[in-house]
């Protein structure tokens, strides 16, 4: 791998001192919450006391407790940030700033809070506007402002070549959880980091890692020259995630003469042996290949100076723990390595070992990390643990309805930008990939090399929607990624938080619609623990994609030479003088089928089926089963009719039950119910509340799940019928300006493949 340009910058003495003395500041700085100006000088003195204590304390032993740095740090830096504040001229920053600890709503769109609060991609913005309003105060009011941010990159011990590369990235200001741990690392401390998705993490470990090696405390014992042992050993559970984040140290670090090898499977192992041969400062990679090298002789890890779980938690649970436990374990000195972990999700095991119930992942925690490792945690206890800058949403739909709805959903809400879209086998990402137009998949089973052609592909916006397993769930940066759609609720509460966090990331905003099957699906312990409130909606109604997709066409057409006119003019007179319609009517037709569209039909609410209609039973009296509902509708209908109705769900009142019947159906069940006496069905315009699938809570209405299989409905939902054929098209794919005319419906009865 690319190394190379070999010079290391070296601070002059003037420079060292005058971070000596930021450095002193900063330390002082570590407040645990935004609280009066007295309690914070009190915890000011408190964590002096702390920070004293730690130093006299690494002398003499290990033992003691962890530290949490929580989210002090930074929350202190903002406090300093809203004193200076009140001096500035800008008004209009002000607002903007005084916006700070709001709600964390997961709906809430616009600019994200949570992130904005703490300084994401403030700094640029604030410069931005304050250029635009004084134009020629520029130089003056955009150093004040650097002043003023006690995030800026300027403030930390970052050398001038780092400060460069991160320049010319548009970064000049640390993300919190960046500011919070530079110094933690940088001085030398164990440490475990959470913060929410797309808040920089990465960088919270590449910069003060490559600063401690070429300006700081490693520095000295650094190897250098041929045949150098690594320095820095960073672990990731999956290929492209491991290829990411060794970019980031390759961009990073090239500037600073790092050399770093990426070494992940499914690749040849010459060229990585070759690298490693020659000596690396770095080495990046997943788990199964670094062992594999280790057991081939190729890497020696006696002068490790760092070691980094990136998505610590997800690694162990893919199965990686021996692999992991076998490659920490081959630092021999282990008081002579720093330990570093990283996620958005950190199981408990890695806050506190002593509560932990998994005996092995206690065991890689307790025997890795110094006792003394701090925390710094900027989730913490908040219940919100997704990320707050996403609208969250769900929207019923049955599988067999997923391949017609997905193309809307992606028209209605990825704004024209990128769409992931999670499904939970191989076999269903494959398919799904074949019938959306424009879409690849990505997943385990496909080679490594058409891997990284796909999602490089997608990174350039050559095709703008990935079909994708968990493999991409985690880390995946991706620019203008705007919207995630999960097929159905995921096993576990944090790969939701993950898979969602692929969009909405270093404050900006985006979407992730969670489609669940109202028979079975059951997402109300994501919710619970994630603490997301979910925007309900139900599937956008072709008519309303269609409007969206007019404009379109209607655009493309205004596009279209005057030089086709005498060419189709006949054609078009003699339908004008045939068709029996208007010119408007005709030309309404003609765009209706440059976008794709042959007709237009209504989707049910409640399963999002095309040609069905969701209507509400009730009884006159409580609903408490559906087999009692059954017993109703069997009053007035022949059995192939009740068994032709789909998604049966109680409402949450316990009153009513909901279902979809076949659009031809409908008259039969609204003249039946006539017959039967107290018995009314209505046609439902939106849905109302309905009652959980909670197996875990059951309950007196949850039914412990499945109800709907008492009526044999297991055949029902997945032999659907498939919305026969869908409409001709009408998939666009914005980007490109082109509109597709394959058709992706009929295919019913789909099972989407085993999980694996
Ligand atoms: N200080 C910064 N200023 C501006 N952008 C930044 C800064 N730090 C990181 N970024 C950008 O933020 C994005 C998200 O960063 P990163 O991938 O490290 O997030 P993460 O917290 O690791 O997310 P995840 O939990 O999903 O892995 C990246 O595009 C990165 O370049």
């Amino acid at each position: 791998m690319p190394s190379i340009a070999i010079a290391e910058p070296l601070l002059s003495e003037g420079f060292k001192d005058k971070k000596k003395k930021e450095k002193k500041m900063k330390n002082n700085a570590l407040l645990k919450t935004i609280e009066t100006d007295d309690s914070i000088d009190k915890k000011i003195k408190k964590e002096k006391k702390v920070i004293k204590t730690e130093k006299k304390n690494s002398k003499i032993s290990e033992s003691e407790s962890e530290e949490e740095l929580s989210s002090q740090d930074s929350e202190q830096r903002w406090m300093e940030k809203k004193k200076a504040k009140k001096k500035r001229k800008a008004s209009e920053v002000d607002e903007e700033d005084d916006e700070e600890v709001q709600s964390e709503t997961s709906s809430e769109l616009g600019e994200p809070i949570g992130l904005k609060s703490m300084g994401v991609n403030g700094s640029s913005v604030k410069k931005l506007k304050l250029m635009d309003t004084f134009d020629d105060e520029e130089e003056e009011t955009v150093v004040a402002v650097e002043a003023d941010n006690p995030n800026a990159v300027s403030k930390f011990r970052i050398s001038k070549a780092l400060r460069e590369q991160l320049k010319s990235k548009g970064i000049e200001s640390l993300f919190p959880i960046q500011a919070m741990t530079f110094d933690t690392i940088f001085d030398g401390s164990d440490l475990v980091g959470r913060a929410r998705t797309g808040q920089g993490k990465t960088l919270a470990f590449v910069l003060p890692i490559l600063e401690s090696l070429t300006n700081g405390p490693a520095k000295a014992s650094r190897k250098t020259g041929y045949g150098k042992a690594p320095s820095v050993l960073v672990l990731l559970p999956t290929r492209e995630l491991a290829k990411q984040v060794f970019a980031e140290f390759e961009v990073y670090g090239k500037s600073l003469g790092m050399t770093g090898c990426c070494l992940y499977g499914g690749s040849p192992y010459h060229s990585q042996e070759l690298k490693l041969k020659r000596g690396v400062d770095i080495v990046v990679g997943t788990p199964g290949r670094i062992k594999d090298h280790i057991e081939r002789g190729n890497i020696d890890f006696s002068s490790l100076k760092f070691r980094v779980l990136d998505e610590a938690d997800e690694m162990l649970r893919m199965g990686f723990v021996e692999d992991v436990e076998l490659i920490l374990g081959k630092v021999e000195d282990v008081s002579k390595v720093q330990t570093l972990l990283f996620s958005a999700t950190l199981p408990v095991w890695v806050k506190n070992v002593s509560i932990s119930t998994n005996v092995v992942t206690a065991r890689i925690a307790s025997r890795f990390l110094k006792r003394d490792k701090k925390t710094a945690d900027l989730v913490g206890n908040e219940k919100m643990k997704a990320s707050a800058s996403i609208r969250h949403i769900v929207l019923p739909c049955s599988s067999s309805a997923r391949s017609q709805l997905i193309p809307d959903i992606i028209r209605c809400y990825s704004s024209g930008g990128r769409t992931i879209i999670f499904t939970e086998t191989k076999d269903c990402a494959s398919k799904l990939a074949e019938i959306l137009p424009g879409a690849r998949a990505l997943h385990g089973d496909i080679q490594q090399a058409q891997r990284e052609v796909t999602l490089s592909g997608f990174r350039s916006g050559k095709f703008m929607i990935l079909v994708a397993t968990n493999v991409a769930a985690r880390g995946l940066d991706i620019n203008d990624v705007q919207l995630i759609i999960q097929c159905e609720p995921p096993r576990d509460v944090e790969a939701y938080i993950h898979r969602s966090g692929r969009t909405g990331r270093a404050g900006n905003t985006g979407v992730a619609v969670m489609l669940y099957d109202p028979r079975k699906s059951n997402f109300s312990r994501i919710e619970r623990e994630s603490g997301v409130k979910f925007e309900h909606i139900s599937a956008p109604q072709q008519a309303d994609v269609a409007k969206a997709a007019g404009v379109e066409a209607a655009e493309m057409i205004t596009q279209v030479s005057d030089s086709v006119i005498p060419s189709f003019k006949s054609a078009a007179e003699e339908l004008l003088s045939t068709s029996g319609l208007s010119a408007v009517e005709l030309l309404a037709k003609a765009l209706a089928k440059a976008a794709g569209y042959n007709e237009i039909k209504s989707r049910s609410l409640l399963t999002s089926m095309e040609n069905h209609v969701t209507v509400l039973l009730e009884a006159g009296r409580a609903i408490y089963t559906p087999s009692f509902a059954y017993s109703v509708l069997r009053r007035f209908l022949p059995e192939e009719k009740v068994e032709a109705v789909k998604g049966f769900s109680l409402t949450a009142d316990g009153k009513g039950a909901v279902f979809d019947v076949p659009a031809e159906d409908l008259e039969t069940f609204l003249t039946g119910q006539e017959n039967a006496a107290n018995v009314s069905i209505d046609v439902l315009k939106a849905l109302p509340s309905l009652q959980e699938k909670d197996q875990s809570r059951g309950g007196r209405f949850g039914s412990g799940g499945g109800f709907a299989d008492r009526r044999g409905g297991g055949g029902r939902f997945s032999g659907g019928r498939g919305g026969g054929g869908g409409r001709n098209g009408g998939f666009s794919d914005r980007r490109n300006g082109r509109f597709s005319n394959g058709s992706y419906g009929g295919r019913g009865g789909n099972k989407w493949g085993n999980r694996t």
